[in-house]
């Protein structure tokens, strides 16, 4: 059996109610430890999710789209803001990299209370049985760990230089030409880490990426896989990394510098192409440009391409990350003999990591990031927290610079651990 249903609605509707409310301040203060909580936030909008009314843990992300699309057609909605994309019940998931090969499970879960904030509107939502229309009073504090190690993960940093030297060899016997390789690292604590915490100081420092907490997962990205919102569809696709440091360097000669590698512009081309060719089947128009821009961020520039199209009706966000997952940028090209290169030489379960990440309400709109720049701890480990960096290699990477990517894609959640 591939999917279970921790609670469920049984066979009866359920109700939910929407009411305007003025603004709350930040959203990620209503999170409290004492119940799951998700997040999903980018430049002060976006939602916190509290408690939880149903959850389905399962492998595919097209299962949980047929469980979502089958239990949103259960529940009858009052809205305040009637037909506002993405306000209202929603489903909040997070999914494996590599379900085939993964011994984590992928998870969507309703939330029983949403707070909200989109286009300077705030609202909340409340789903189920208790529903009262109050907001509810901010959480207790987020506590910082005071002592925490760090320590390599699945392989040292000279085993990853190793491996990636030996993808660079499969891939110049000419069948592959891009391959996704990441590493780990584990950092623990004295006590548990309290996700609301690492969550907080991402806001803070990167508030131009979607910042994360679902389900163990928490992390700050960049990289949106996709995005449907009234017929709309976005994403924003990443690959061509520059590591910059603030202090040291002129980061327009390093801007310069990334627009005319060649080496990035070939890695960021398959990223694009396998994105736009998994859309093309559910899109009417699409417009994809063609050069890269600049992404910068505070540890690293990328090069991006946002893809836009129009979707072809009644397709939802999930429908579409099923479709668009793995793409190039995470995995590699081809997509199935980079999917086996990575099983057979990475030397790790990347569990959640570099999965899809996101939320989809009831109309099928929805945001799908990827899960980048962030870790997982569980509740068997509670005390510690397992990174992930990945960077893509071709032909002609070196390891030595692989590895320098990685360790400049680990500094938001280093930094968010008071590690760096
Ligand atoms: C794999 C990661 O990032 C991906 C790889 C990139 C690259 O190789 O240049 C850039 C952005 C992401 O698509 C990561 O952050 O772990």
């Amino acid at each position: 059996m591939l999917t279970k249903v921790i609670s469920d609605f049984g066979s009866g509707r359920v109700r939910a109610t929407t009411v305007a409310i003025s603004d709350p301040g930040p959203l990620e203060r209503y999170l409290s430890a004492k119940e799951p909580g998700s997040a999903f936030l980018r430049r002060g909008e976006g939602f916190v999710g509290l408690g939880e009314v149903a959850r389905f843990e399962t492998d595919y992300i097209d299962t949980a789209d047929v469980w979502w699309t089958e239990i949103a057609t259960q529940i009858d909605h009052d809205s305040e803001l009637p037909g506002a994309s993405g306000i209202g019940p929603l489903a909040v998931g997070s999914f494996a990299f590599d379900p085939d090969r993964s011994a984590f499970r992928s998870v969507l879960t309703i939330p029983r209370t949403i707070i909200g904030r989109r286009g300077g509107q705030y609202w909340l939502t409340q789903i189920g049985e208790h529903r009262n229309q109050t907001l509810p009073a901010p959480g207790d504090a987020p506590r910082f760990p005071e002592h925490l190690d760090l320590g390599h993960g699945t392989v040292t940093q000279d085993e990853w230089a190793g491996i990636v030297a030996r993808c660079v060899e499969l891939i110049r016997q000419g069948d592959i030409h891009k391959v996704v390789l990441a590493r780990d690292l584990i950092a623990k604590a004295d006590g548990p880490i309290d996700l609301r915490a690492v969550l907080g100081r991402l806001i803070e420092r990167y508030p131009m990426t979607w910042t994360y907490l679902v389900d163990g997962m928490v992390g700050a990205t960049p990289e949106l896989l996709v995005r449907v919102a009234d017929g709309l569809v976005t994403s924003r696709v990443l690959a061509g990394t520059i590591s910059v440091d603030p202090d040291h360097t002129d980061p327009l000669a390093k801007a310069a510098q990334l627009a005319r590698s060649t080496k990035d512009i070939r890695e960021h081309e398959f990223a694009v192409e396998s994105v736009a060719q998994a859309l093309e089947p559910f899109c009417r128009a699409m417009n994809v440009p063609e050069a890269p821009s600049v992404l910068p961020l505070p540890n690293v520039l990328h090069l991006a391409t946002d893809i836009t199209g129009v979707a072809d009706a009644d397709v939802s966000a999930l429908r579409l990350a099923a479709a668009l997952h793995p793409s190039a940028a995470v995995c590699g090209t081809p997509t199935h003999l980079a999917l086996d290169t990575i099983a057979a030489i990475e030397n790790m379960d990347r569990g959640r990591y570099a999965g899809p990440v996101g939320w989809v309400d009831t109309e099928g709109d929805g945001e799908w990031a990827i899960a980048l720049r962030g870790g997982y701890s569980g509740p068997d480990a509670p005390d510690q927290i397992r990174l992930f960096a990945g960077a893509g290699i071709v032909a002609d990477s070196q390891p030595g610079a692989e590895l320098e990517e990685t360790r400049a894609k680990f500094v938001p959640m280093l930094q968010a651990l008071g590690l760096d």
